[in-house]
C-alpha cells in the first residue's frame, strides 16, 4: 500500500522558538529558522546533541508546544494544537501508560474515549497487541511488565488509535542494549506493515542509521537549526558491521567532533 502523493506531509518553515531569557528581557531562540519537509509514510530521524532542542521541536510538531514564529503544517494545516493524526510515544512509559489499567485496557483507552463499539476496540487491540508481541501478556497490568514491554504497550495503543504520524522521543533511551536493539528491530517492521510517518527523536548516531530512510542533524542551540539532511538507502534490516553503514556512521559522527 502506498499514501495518496503529499498525504500526511509535514512542512515546516522558518519555524522559531523562544524563551524570554530572565534578565534584560532578552529573546533566547531554542530552535530558529527550521526548514524542513517530511513525507507521509517516511521515516526520518532527528539527530542531536543533548539540549539543542529536538524534543522542543518534536513537542511543537505534536501542537504541545506553541511556535514563536514561521510555519508549521500537516497536509496543508497548520498546527496549533494536538491532533488524532499525530501521536507521541514518549521515553518513560510509567508517565504515559494508566497503572489501573491491564495492557489490553491501556491499548483500548483512546478507542474507549472516541465510543468504538466493544467487539471493534478488540478485534483492533488484538491485532496492535499481537503486532508488538504482547499476545500473552494482554491481561498484565504496567508494573508488572519490563521497560521493553510498557514501550511496546505505548507503540500498540498509539496504533490503535490509528493517528498517521508517530512522534517518538527517545523511546529507547531508557532500555538496556539488548532490548533496544529488539526495539529497533520491531519497529521497522511495524513501520513497514503499518506505513506510518515516524519521527524519531535520539541522540544516538547508530540508533539513527539503524532506523532512519533520512537523518536530520540538529546544532548545538541556542539558535538551534537542521544544518544537514543525510539520504540512508541502506536496506532493512541493516548491518552495523557493512563498510556503507560505517561510512555513514564517520561522516555523522564528524559533525560532533569540532
Ligand atoms: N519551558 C522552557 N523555558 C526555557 N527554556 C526551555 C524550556 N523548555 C526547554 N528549554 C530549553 O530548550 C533547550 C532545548 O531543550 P530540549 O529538551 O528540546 O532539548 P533536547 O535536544 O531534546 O535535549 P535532550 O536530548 O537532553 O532531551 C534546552 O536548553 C532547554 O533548557
Amino acid at each position: 500500500m502506498s499514501l495518496p502523493a503529499d498525504q500526511h506531509t509535514i512542512r515546516i518553515e522558518q519555524l522559531r522558538k523562544t524563551y524570554n531569557a530572565p534578565t534584560h528581557g532578552d529573546v533566547h531562540y531554542i530552535i530558529k529558522d527550521v526548514d524542513l519537509v517530511i513525507k507521509g509514510g517516511e521515516f526520518f530521524v532527528l539527530l542531536g546533541p543533548s539540549g539543542c532542542g529536538k524534543s522542543t521541536l518534536l513537542n511543537m510538531i505534536a501542537g504541545f508546544i506553541s511556535k514563536s514564529g514561521g510555519q508549521l503544517k500537516v497536509d496543508n494545516k497548520e498546527i496549533d494544537r494536538p491532533g488524532k493524526d499525530r501521536a507521541m510515544v514518549f521515553q518513560q512509559a510509567d508517565s504515559s501508560l494508566f497503572p489501573w489499567l491491564t495492557v489490553r485496557e491501556n491499548v483500548e483507552f483512546g478507542l474507549r474515549m472516541a465510543k468504538v463499539p466493544k467487539s471493534q476496540r478488540r478485534t483492533i487491540s488484538d491485532r496492535y497487541i499481537e503486532l508488538v508481541g504482547l499476545g500473552s501478556h494482554e491481561a498484565k497490568f504496567p508494573k508488572e511488565l519490563s521497560g521493553g514491554m510498557k514501550q511496546r504497550v505505548q507503540l500498540a495503543r498509539v496504533l490503535a488509535n490509528d493517528s498517521a504520524i508517530l512522534l517518538m522521543d527517545e523511546p529507547f533511551g531508557a532500555l538496556d542494549a539488548m532490548t533496544r536493539r529488539t526495539m529497533q528491530k520491531e519497529l521497522v517492521n511495524i513501520w513497514q506493515e503499518t506505513h506510518k510517518t515516524v519521527i524519531f527523536v535520539t541522540h544516538d548516531i547508530q540508533e539513527a542509521l539503524l532506523l532512519g530512510q533520512r537523518i536530520g542533524i540538529m546544532s548545538v542551540g541556542p539558535s538551534s537549526k537542521i544544518t544537514d539532511i543525510y539520504d540512508n538507502a541502506l536496506s532493512y534490516p541493516r548491518n552495523i558491521a557493512s563498510s556503507e553503514f560505517n561510512i555513514l556512521y564517520d561522516q555523522i559522527q564528524s559533525h560532533f567532533e569540532e
